[in-house]
């Protein structure tokens, strides 16, 4: 028996096939010429779980998503779906049509010459017409464009074509979503409204998603897991919370939001910083590290501007960024050292310019990496 149809599960019990994950991607690697897209990523998604797959332009996550959808074929490794063997190089390569899988993209073309209902049934050919009919319009509905069901594509705005392409990709109900930065051409507010729609449905639907986006705000709000990708590789893997507090490497923490950071030596156990001495534990003596505080990690109190506290840290600018403040810092270290830092404090807080300030830091959202 070869190691692939060891891994079919036809013959498995319901419940054994249920534990197993939707789709696999087991060592994939995908070169176009010399250059390496993906190398040697392994991944799995598990029903009812969305999972993103986050990266900065270029780092291979289209190319992975394509080679899950079988709308590319990896040049090492191999894809399961539902334990299904359905791609590996020199042995099988199961077509996108033949996979079971709902794709949508950025820019997803509707069928001009159908009203919105006939597009969205428009895979449900199966189904007698009634049940077609009927779920095609239970999707739109969760979606919002029920009211629109008789148009055709060329009357819609950006953003009801891309909830009808959402509907349509969802409606025969594939055991995967393959979404590529599906709401990424929708303007700020209308975005964040189909996101929210999108999730649910995905949810009530329980199906297993895979969601390519290039935005970390948008990967936390959607995802179960996030696949942080970097040149072709994923750097880690983890439930949101899992990546922005306890981040692998200093890619990983800024690629989360802007941070502040500033080096030094660790002498006695501790690093020196403009906002205090900070524990080192586990680095060496005298290694050089690199300190990376989070704008929310720093905790800001006003002192008396008495002329009392004029070596103390002070506040160089204040912004209202709605549901918190943004402070400019210049922090002033116990031995003269100098750094421009940026506390986000919850609420409506606006010192003014030259405000003496004392800093203590929230030691969860500090992280310290050895140079
Ligand atoms: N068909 C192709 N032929 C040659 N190179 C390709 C091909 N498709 C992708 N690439 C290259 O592979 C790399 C990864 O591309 P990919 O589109 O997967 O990145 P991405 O992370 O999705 O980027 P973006 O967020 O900008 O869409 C890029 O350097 C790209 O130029």
């Amino acid at each position: 028996m070869s190691a692939y149809q060891r891994t079919s599960v036809g013959s498995l019990p319901l419940d054994e096939k249920l534990a197993r994950p939707v789709l696999t991607l087991d060592h994939v690697h995908c070169r176009f010429g010399q250059h390496k897209a993906v190398s040697d990523v392994s991944l799995h998604i598990n029903a009812g779980e969305v999972v993103c797959l986050l990266g900065p332009s270029g780092c291979g996550k289209t190319t992975l998503l394509r080679v899950a959808a079988g709308l590319q074929a990896p040049s090492e490794g191999s894809v399961f779906l539902g334990g299904d063997l359905v791609a590996a190089p020199g042995h099988v390569h199961r077509p996108p049509e033949q996979r079971n899988v709902g794709l949508a993209f950025q820019e997803s073309a509707l069928f001009p010459h159908l009203t919105i209902l006939e597009n969205v049934s428009f895979g449900l050919q199966a189904l007698p017409k009634h049940e077609r009919k009927s779920r095609a319009m239970h999707l739109l509905d969760r979606l919002g464009m029920a009211g629109l069901a008789k148009a055709y594509p060329h009357t819609l705005s950006g953003g009801q074509q891309q909830r009808v392409a959402l509907a349509r990709a969802l409606a025969p109900a594939p055991r995967v979503m393959l979404l590529d930065e599906p709401f990424s051409s929708l303007d700020a507010r209308l975005r964040d409204q189909i996101r929210d729609d999108t999730l649910h449905v995905l949810k009530e639907m329980g199906t297993a998603t895979l969601l390519v986006t290039h935005d970390p705000e948008e990967a936390m709000f959607m995802a179960d897991r996030i696949a942080l990708m970097r040149e072709g590789q994923v750097v880690q893997t983890g439930a949101p919370a899992e990546l922005y507090c306890n981040p692998a490497d200093p890619f990983v923490v800024n690629f989360f939001g802007r941070v502040n950071v500033c080096t030094g030596p660790v002498r006695n156990g501790s690093v020196l910083t403009p906002v205090g001495h900070l524990q080192a534990h586990g680095f060496p003596e005298g290694s050089e590290v690199t300190v990376m505080i989070r704008p929310e990690a720093v905790r800001v109190s006003a002192l008396p501007d008495d002329g009392q506290n004029q070596e103390a840290s002070h506040v160089v600018m204040s912004k209202l960024l709605g549901s918190s403040s943004l402070l400019h810092i210049c922090a002033h270290g116990a031995e003269g050292q100098e750094m421009h830092l940026h506390a986000r404090v919850p609420g409506v807080f606006l010192p003014p310019e030259g405000q003496p300030v004392s800093l203590s830091l929230d030691m969860s959202k500090v992280f310290m990496f050895r140079q």
